[in-house]
């Protein structure tokens, strides 16, 4: 069994089908990408992992563990983290002090706020953020950060839990396109050193075939198509869905429909 297993996931807003019996597995250490056009249900099959929606039937396990009906607090403490569209940091503190927070949190320690957390787990924050490349901006404050780094903070905090699996929902929105493909490359070699798998949602092609191990594709709520980058890029009824078919992506030309 998969170490996400998901099966026959599906949810209906009204008369709305958001998301239509999909089943899929993520394995360890994979970095596994979903795509599929607006509205094709990407942001509820998040919802319904990490347990901010309550699917209508189906199941999700978790190393064997059924995580539907529990609350996101808990499914995040089994180690199913997820990363926000809207980057959440403190920013009036510092960048290591965001670190701190995350890790603070994690091992479940209690902290004053007149005091700060200047001294808790300072050492492994900065490790933390050595590793995604901001030690030197450790002691500034987060509000002066550019968006880029924003998004790399919001990484390292992500991490700071020691997740098992990562969601990652458009981890490069707003970002410039070099350094989506960088933010990419350093998850996919966080995913090998650490053997965390990531499961993300991405509109940026480039980032998904150049990146991803694996891509699932949704289309009005179902599983059309799953497969390695070359399996994908051949797949007609992606193409299809994608460009009215004929043409290749992920090579040259790079299709965005934010
Ligand atoms: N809370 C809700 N109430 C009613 N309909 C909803 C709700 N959330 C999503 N939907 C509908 O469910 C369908 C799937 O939406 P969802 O946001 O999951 O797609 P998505 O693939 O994430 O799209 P995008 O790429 O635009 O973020 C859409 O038709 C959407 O309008």
């Amino acid at each position: 069994m998969a170490l996400l297993d998901v099966r026959a996931l599906s949810k209906s807003f009204g008369g709305i089908e958001a998301v239509k019996s999909v089943t899929f597995g993520l394995e360890k250490g994979e970095l596994l990408a979903l795509i599929g056009p607006n509205g094709a249900g990407k942001t509820t099959c998040f919802n319904m992992l990490n347990g901010q929606l309550r699917p209508n039937s189906g199941s999700v396990r978790f190393e064997g563990r059924e995580l539907v009906g529990l609350k996101p607090r808990q499914i995040w403490r089994l180690g199913v983290g997820r990363t926000f569209q809207i980057t959440a940091t403190f920013p009036s503190m510092t960048v290591r002090e965001n670190v701190q927070m995350a890790l603070i949190s994690h091992h479940r320690r209690t902290f004053s706020l007149v005091s700060r957390a200047v001294s808790l787990y300072a050492d492994e924050a900065q490790a933390l953020l050595e590793r995604i490349g901001m030690g030197d901006q450790a002691g500034r404050a987060c509000a002066e950060l550019a968006y880029g780094d924003l998004k790399r903070l919001e990484l390292a905090i992500a991490l700071a839990n020691e997740p098992r699996i990562l969601l990652m929902d458009e981890p490069t929105a707003g970002m410039a396109p070099q350094e989506r493909i960088e933010l990419m490359a350093l998850a996919a070699d966080i995913v090998r050193e650490r053997g965390v798998s990531i499961l993300f949602t991405e509109h940026d092609m480039d980032v998904v075939f150049g990146q991803a191990h694996r891509i699932l594709v949704l289309n009005r709520g179902e599983l059309l198509a799953e497969g390695t980058p070359d399996e994908i890029r051949a797949n007609e009824a992606v193409q299809e869905v994608y460009l009215g078919g004929g043409t290749t992506y992920g090579a040259t030309e790079t299709p965005t429909h934010a």
